[in-house]
């Protein structure tokens, strides 16, 4: 692949300059054009070309210098904007992550400029409207209603209309003489004006505007170093702020919002996901509604329309701060100030298709380019993050205290293979202790929280006498039950063995699949607590559009006892009247096939913990778990990230995971599955000869999750220190190899998925 920045852009009078240009549509096509002369043209740039015997339009990928063969090329037709739309550092930015994550610029650039942004169809739209003034004088009027009653009318309407004005389609048929008519006496005028489609058009809720807090000092210690980045970001190093739960963060990220937007710079602020954050958006437009205007929020579920306005908006500086998901990382602001990522540990920065870029990495590499401030926040910051203020890459600010001096919730754990010789038969979903928590809570009219993380298909096997997990010996991950061929198989390593039949730890057999979802657990309470109302918020309960808002919002009007729920209500919700957080099966995330099952296990208890005692009441936290001791548990019991990083962090040097090493997996894929294994083989064979120093090529093996979507999943898991040989190597290897038809391969760098 080659760099769109390797050949230097030298564009005058005297050297003739050609234009690579992606042409727009689904195939990836990408010509050169011949540039005339006159023309300015940078990348970037949005230009109209002749394609076959038609007319197109594509973007400008770079200038490049003409080769011999080239006399015959076509020229492009115009230029469609004057300006390129996408800035140089976002062209540098794409060219990296081309590089980085081993994908075409053309696939990356689909990214920065999305479809509907490019597409003109979706521009712009404007309309007539006639405008007044104020209201005609009396005299005026009278003497319009006698002779001109159609007059009459249009300005009795434009006397009341807001700001004086209104659209001639709104005035209805058969006034276009009238309005001329009119506009000649001088009596009106007739302007062109752009409508924007505004994706908040319909949301109803009003906007309070909320002031600055006055701050604590760890929070004021913070805002000082955050706002020296913004002031000189060249010399500013990318910051972690690592606060916990109700620390006060966002105060913090609201105030140096306001100090970039006073320099005149714009803000970009990063979410997991839209949808699931609500109400951090929410903090922001009421920080911000005085110029609520000038506020973009950009998700997956806009139209093209309103992406489209949303966009430009962002283009001009007409919206100078952005809030969204990962790909609001390629907004196209100006005179980028500050970058916040919110919860920058999530996985949801991470794209699971091409191009598989990490957003939170895409941003500290933006923020490096602009350049411009950045700080990466969270409670449980990702190992990567970590390890880089460990060996000084980023700058770490802790707040350690909850913000307005209540206490952290406390934490008990529940042994639940005490429970289990309680419940025979069924699983035990609910134990005496977190039963009776419940019961105090609706007496008093307090809010109660029930989390069941209840995702990922693999299963493993546990003991439910000792809690004893099937392990690898070699890899210290949980082995994965495979019903086919019944055997327990390492994904790390290809480690296999058979299913034992008692705990091969206390010779129990009651040895189980473990298991049960959000549906029963709702099912379960409904008969236990009669009395009480629950909602359940998962992927299958909040499929209605709104289902989400309207339940919090529910929820908060206190409306619902106790709220059951999966990973969807674990961050971001702040309910102070919630004192009581139950946390069901703690083990769930834990015995999956994956290093980072601790940590997410960690991250995710914590997290959960935090919606807890957010008020003046004090809060409680009760932990399920079938392994008490676990590293994961025990730390999150007590709120401790040092205790959790500095033994998790042991564990991946020692097995060379990362933080220490970077990670990719090469994945084939095939409705045929022998077709699927030996496309990968091959692969592996090739990889293996000439495998430059320093990377660790693992073993052909299933993917864990080894049909999907009908199709059979192999895999190869590569580790580096390095990042870029590792992509090279591969890239270079797929160059050359043809792909059977029926089989395609993927290359997932940093990769988050195992599965
Ligand atoms: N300086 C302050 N004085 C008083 N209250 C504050 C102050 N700063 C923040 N708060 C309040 O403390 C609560 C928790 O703050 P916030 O939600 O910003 O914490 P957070 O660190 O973002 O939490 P989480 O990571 O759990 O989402 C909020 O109600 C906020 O208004
Ligand atoms: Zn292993």
């Amino acid at each position: 692949m080659k760099s769109i920045l390797a050949r230097r852009t030298r564009h005058s009078k005297f050297t003739p300059v050609n234009a690579r240009v992606l042409i727009d549509g689904p195939s990836e096509l990408v010509f050169d054009y011949a540039i005339p002369a006159g023309l300015d043209v940078r990348p970037g740039c949005r230009v109209r070309i002749p394609l076959r015997r038609k007319s197109a339009t594509g973007t400008v990928l770079s200038t490049v210098e003409p080769e011999q063969a080239d006399f015959a090329l076509r020229e492009l037709e115009s230029l469609i904007d004057p300006e390129p739309l996408i800035t140089p550092v976002l062209l540098r930015t794409a060219d990296w992550i081309a590089r980085y994550y081993g994908s075409s610029i053309e696939s990356v650039i689909r990214s920065v400029l999305p479809e509907g942004v490019r597409s003109e169809e979706n521009s712009a739209k404007t309309r007539r409207v006639a405008v007044v003034d104020g209201a005609a004088p009396p005299e005026v009027m009278a003497k319009l209603e006698k002779r001109a009653p159609r007059q009459f009318a249009i300005l009795s309407l434009l006397a009341h209309a807001p700001g004086f004005r209104l659209a001639v389609a709104d005035l209805g048929d058969g006034n276009a003489a009238a309005l001329k008519a009119m506009e000649k006496a001088g009596l009106l005028r007739l302007e062109t004006e752009e409508i924007r489609r505004d994706p908040d058009a319909d949301n109803v809720e009003e906007i309070l505007e909320s002031k600055p807090l006055s701050l604590n000092a760890g929070q004021a210690a913070a805002l000082d170093v955050v706002l020296s980045a913004v002031a000189d970001p060249e010399k500013a190093r990318p910051i972690l702020l690592l606060g916990v739960t109700g620390s006060g963060k966002t105060e913090v990220y609201l105030q140096a919002a306001r100090r970039a937007l006073d320099l005149g710079k714009t803000v970009l602020v990063l979410v997991p996901e839209i949808s699931l954050t609500p109400q951090t958006v929410r903090r922001f437009k009421s920080r911000f509604a005085a110029m609520q205007d000038q506020v973009a929020v950009l998700h997956s579920n806009l139209s093209q329309g309103e992406r489209f306005d949303e966009w430009h908006r962002i283009r001009k500086g007409r919206a100078r701060i952005v809030i969204g998901a990962r790909s609001a990382v390629f907004a196209p602001l100006p005179e980028l100030g500050l970058i916040l990522v919110d919860e920058e540990h999530e996985n949801t920065y991470k794209q699971e298709n091409v191009p598989r870029y990490h957003g939170r990495d895409v941003a500290v590499l933006r923020a490096a380019f602009e350049p411009c401030a950045i700080v990466l926040g969270s409670a449980t910051p990702s190992l990567e993050s970590w390890n880089n203020t460990l060996i000084g890459k980023y700058e770490l600010l802790r707040l350690d205290q909850r913000a307005d001096g209540q206490s952290m919730p406390l934490v008990r754990v529940v042994d639940m293979r005490l429970e289990q010789t309680k419940h025979k038969g069924g699983p035990a979903i609910l134990s005496d202790k977190l039963r009776t928590a419940l019961e105090q809570r609706l007496e008093k009219g307090e809010q109660s929280i029930l989390f069941l993380n209840r995702r990922g298909f693999a299963r493993s096997l546990q003991c439910t006498a000792c809690g004893h997990v099937c392990q690898c010996p070699h890899c210290a991950v949980a082995l994965t039950y495979h019903r086919t061929d019944e055997r327990l198989v390492c994904h790390v390593c290809g480690y296999q063995s058979i299913v034992p039949r008692k705990c091969p730890e206390c010779r129990d057999p009651g040895i189980l699949l473990q298991g049960y979802g959000t549906q029963k657990v709702e099912e379960v309470m409904a008969k236990v607590f009669p009395q009480a109302k629950f909602a359940r918020i998962d992927a299958d309960a909040m499929r209605r559009k709104n289902a989400l808002r309207d339940t919090l919002a529910a929820f908060k009007a206190h409306k619902i006892d106790i709220l059951i729920g999966t990973q969807m209500i674990a961050k971001g919700l702040h309910f102070p009247n919630v004192t009581l957080v139950g946390i069901l099966n703690a083990d769930l995330g834990l015995h999956v096939p994956d290093f980072r099952a601790g940590e997410r296990t960690f991250q995710l208890i914590t997290q959960v913990a935090g919606r807890a005692g957010r008020g003046d009441l004090e809060g409680e936290v009760i932990v399920q778990t079938f392994t008490p001791h676990s590293p994961s548990i025990q730390f999150a019991r007590k709120h401790d990230f040092d205790g959790y990083s500095e033994q998790e962090m042991e564990f991946r040097r020692q097995f060379s995971f990362p933080p220490y090493a970077h990670c990719a997996v090469l994945t084939s894929r095939s409705t045929h599955e022998r077709r699927a294994e030996f496309t990968l083989q091959t692969l592996h064979l090739r990889l293996a000869e000439d495998l430059p120093p320093g990377i660790t090529l693992g073993e052909v093996l299933p993917s864990p999750l080894i049909r999907s979507h009908g199709q059979f999943r192999f895999q190869i898991t590569l580790r580096s220190h390095r990042a870029r040989p590792l992509t090279r190597h591969v890239q270079q290897i797929l160059a050359k190899t043809t792909l059977p038809e029926d089989v395609t391969v993927v290359f997932d760098m940093d990769a988050l998925n195992f599965s």
